[in-house]
């Protein structure tokens, strides 16, 4: 299996590029399903969720070719069997991205249950409820999702949903879905993340009806067919805030091309009061830091409140920091397990429920660590970058998942990283 060694106290400098969004290019790789003409994608990140959602639409007969230049070119017209089997959908959540696109253009889709994960029991009742309430049958079995219409209906039909909480996946199925579905739907309480209105842009590109992405409420006036298009999937947002801590914890200088403030807010306005400088520069960002930061308290919520993709990485940066800090966890309810591997190089950090009280250290002191989950595994290898000796980061197989070419990013600008068995 492998893992990061790492031997922390260097100085980051230099230009480091963001690829395109883990979050963005899933939704639009399932999007791609929803029409028979082919479809491109460029700026698709190369890290192992992309990998396996490939996999997974080959699996049921599309085509798809991927070009040295990180664009893929998808072709659903050939897609014979609309099904997400266990064996891909247990390794990544997202699969269930794959329920609106089928049920949309064929009907009838099965798709496993993504079943429960690390951050937290992640149900899907509300995906389940919103394309019901759009007329699909869905029965639950075997630890499959099995929809279809009715019988002697050809489209799912537009409705209001209004969800019980805000959910970012089950607003892109319902998005998908209703493209195709016949009449209006509007989405109440819609997730708002960047993601949204990026895939939004790209159905709208294939000939989607839709207003109000971006916002939380989006209406969407259901078209017969969909076509083919180009898209360019937005930077990930999630690398360029993993970079901005790196750089804020280990002192540097560093510009992120392509990476957008606009879409960071939360996070930039911590790593300001921080004492760290965040500047919107032509084609990207520059970060620079130098000594101990202040440490910042932050409660994640929904965007454009701070993300709960970036609460590990941001406590890495608050262990090191001057002073306490107490982080609030809202949206999962087990996102805290970077903590015990934070305290074993040296952190002082104690749980309480929701929140995490950390105590800033002047150091951190190398050690091996396991990686539990995606995030997990940024927030120690930035602790690992600035901990004294050799850190070892296990299990990185969760930070392949969601991350392209960390180490060798990091290396470029100066961080000693490897890669060993
Ligand atoms: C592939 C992708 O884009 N993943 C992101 C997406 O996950 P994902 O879309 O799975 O997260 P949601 O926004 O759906 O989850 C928000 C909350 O709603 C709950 N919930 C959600 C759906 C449902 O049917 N029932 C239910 O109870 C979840 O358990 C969670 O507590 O948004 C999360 C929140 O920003 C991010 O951490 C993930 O990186
Ligand atoms: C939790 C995440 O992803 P997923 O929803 O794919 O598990 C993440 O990107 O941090």
């Amino acid at each position: 299996m492998d893992k990061l060694l790492i031997r922390g106290g260097r100085q980051l400098l230099g230009e480091v590029l963001i690829s395109g969004a883990k979050n963005a290019a899933l939704p639009e790789l399932c999007a791609t399903l929803l029409t028979a003409e082919p479809v491109t994608l460029r700026n698709v990140p190369r890290l192992q969720d992309v990998s396996t959602m490939l996999t997974l639409i080959r699996n049921m007969g599309v085509q798809v070719e991927q070009g040295a230049d990180g664009s893929v070119q998808v072709n659903a017209g050939t897609l014979s069997s609309p099904e997400a089997p266990y064996e891909l959908v247990k390794t990544m959540r997202a699969s269930v991205l794959a329920l609106g696109p089928l049920l949309a253009r064929f009907g009838e889709a099965t798709v496993s249950l993504p079943g429960g994960c690390a951050i937290g029991s992640r149900p899907v009742d509300q995906h389940i409820k919103g394309l019901q309430a759009m007329g699909a049958e869905i029965l639950v079995e075997h630890g499959y999702m099995i929809a279809k219409l009715p019988k002697g209906r050809t489209r799912l039909k537009g409705a209001r949903i209004a969800t019980d909480m805000v959910t970012v996946t089950g607003t892109e199925n319902f998005l998908m879905a209703a493209a195709l579905a016949e009449g209006e739907t509007i989405l109440e309480n819609a997730a708002q993340e960047p993601e949204i209105p990026d895939l939004a842009e790209m159905l709208i590109k294939m000939g989607a009806k839709i207003e109000g992405h971006g916002s939380s409420r989006i209406r969407i006036q259901g078209v017969e067919r969909l076509h083919g298009c180009t898209h360019q999937v937005v930077a990930d947002r999630i690398e360029t805030g993993t970079f901005l801590c790196a750089v804020a914890a280990t002192g540097g200088d560093v510009v992120l091309k392509h990476g957008r403030t606009d879409h960071l807010d939360a996070v930039i306005d911590k790593l300001r009061e921080a004492g760290a400088s965040v500047e919107a520069i032509e084609g990207g960002i520059r970060v620079k830091s130098q000594g101990r930061l202040k440490a910042q308290s932050f409660r994640t919520t929904e965007y454009p409140g701070f993300p709960t993709d970036m609460q590990a990485q941001f406590m890495a940066l608050n262990a090191i920091s001057l002073g306490p800090s107490k982080v609030t966890e809202t949206i999962f309810e087990n996102r805290f397990m970077h903590v015990n591997e934070l305290v074993r190089l040296g952190a002082h950090i104690q749980i309480d429920g929701k929140v995490s009280v950390i105590e800033g250290v002047a150091k951190l002191s190398g050690a091996t660590v396991m990686a539990t989950d995606l995030r997990a595994s940024a927030s120690l290898v930035i602790a690992g970058l600035v901990a004294d000796g050799e850190t070892v980061v296990d299990r990185i197989y969760h930070l392949d998942r969601g991350y392209d070419q960390m180490e060798t990013k990091l290396r470029g600008i100066g961080a000693d990283i490897e890669r060993v068995k």
